[in-house]
């Protein structure tokens, strides 16, 4: 469903992405990893519409996206979360959820003011939706108070729900388990599976946990320096020597 051919990005004189390849097809979880710096954060940016790609083309169900503004490709089925959790901390949980769904819907202001049926309709299947997912995720019952009070475990589970409203075909996880203590990333390990099974959603992850990255991806992607270094399932990567020395290196 989306494949990337050749992606570069440069800023100023630093090469960031240097030709990278990759694909993700339905029903897969492919992993990016890499040493801090290769590049992992740039190639996100650029499928998911914050950085024009230097070089390079990216196909999401055969149309190009490369260039497209982030909002346009988050309405086409790609979603994404941050490295630093991005929720609007003085809203309530639930307020979130039901912004994100403005948003991607682009819902009619006019409606909205005129109260007409069918927006109270939608109204009422965004907050269906929003109780559902905080279910989901485990955050039902604090739906309340306000984002910027939860720990930090629960921001991150809110932010993938906050995605999931918006009912995403791919959803791309810019290193979820990062500050999770091992019961959270525990259970962010079988939230990301669930959403595979469970509700057919594509994933591409990026992440340093290296136990959860092997335990879930299908295939993996490592870059190093921006250049794609190796590419295969968790077995193969585990055991190729560049992939070794590369982090070697960096240890
Ligand atoms: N907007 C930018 N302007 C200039 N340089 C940038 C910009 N964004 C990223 N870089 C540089 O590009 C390189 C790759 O950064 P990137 O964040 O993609 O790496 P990463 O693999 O995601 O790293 P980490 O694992 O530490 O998050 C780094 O040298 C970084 O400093």
């Amino acid at each position: 469903m989306l494949e990337v051919q050749n992606l570069s990005m440069r800023f100023g004189g630093l090469l960031a992405v240097d030709q990278v390849s990759m694909d993700v097809q339905e029903h897969e979880i492919v992993s990016i990893i890499g040493p801090n710096g290769a590049g992992k954060t740039t190639v996100f940016n650029c499928m998911s519409g914050f950085y024009r790609p230097t070089g390079g083309k990216i196909l999401y169900r055969g149309q190009e996206i490369q260039g497209k503004p982030d909002h346009k490709i988050s309405r086409m089925g790609l979603v994404r979360t941050f490295q630093h959790v991005r929720l609007f901390s003085r809203m309530t949980v639930v307020e979130n959820l039901l912004v994100a769904q403005h948003r991607h819907l682009n819902t009619n202001l006019i409606a909205g003011l005129l109260n007409t049926p069918s927006y109270r309709k939608r109204e009422q299947k965004s907050l269906d939706r929003a109780a559902y997912w905080l279910d989901r995720v485990g955050l039902l019952e604090l739906a309340n108070r306000e984002a910027g009070n939860l720990a930090y475990g629960q921001q991150r589970r809110l932010e993938i729900a906050r995605c999931m409203v918006t009912e995403p075909e791919l959803l791309m996880l810019d290193e979820p388990a990062a500050g999770l203590n091992p019961n959270e990333t525990r259970e962010l390990n079988e939230l990301i599976i669930s959403l595979k099974e469970d509700y057919n959603v594509s994933i591409v992850l990026i992440e340093h946990d290296m136990s959860l990255v092997m335990d879930i991806s299908d295939r993996i992607n490592v870059i190093n320096q921006g250049r794609p270094l190796a590419s295969g399932k968790p077995e193969d990567i585990q055991k190729n020597d560049d992939v070794i020395k590369a982090y070697l290196g960096e240890a």
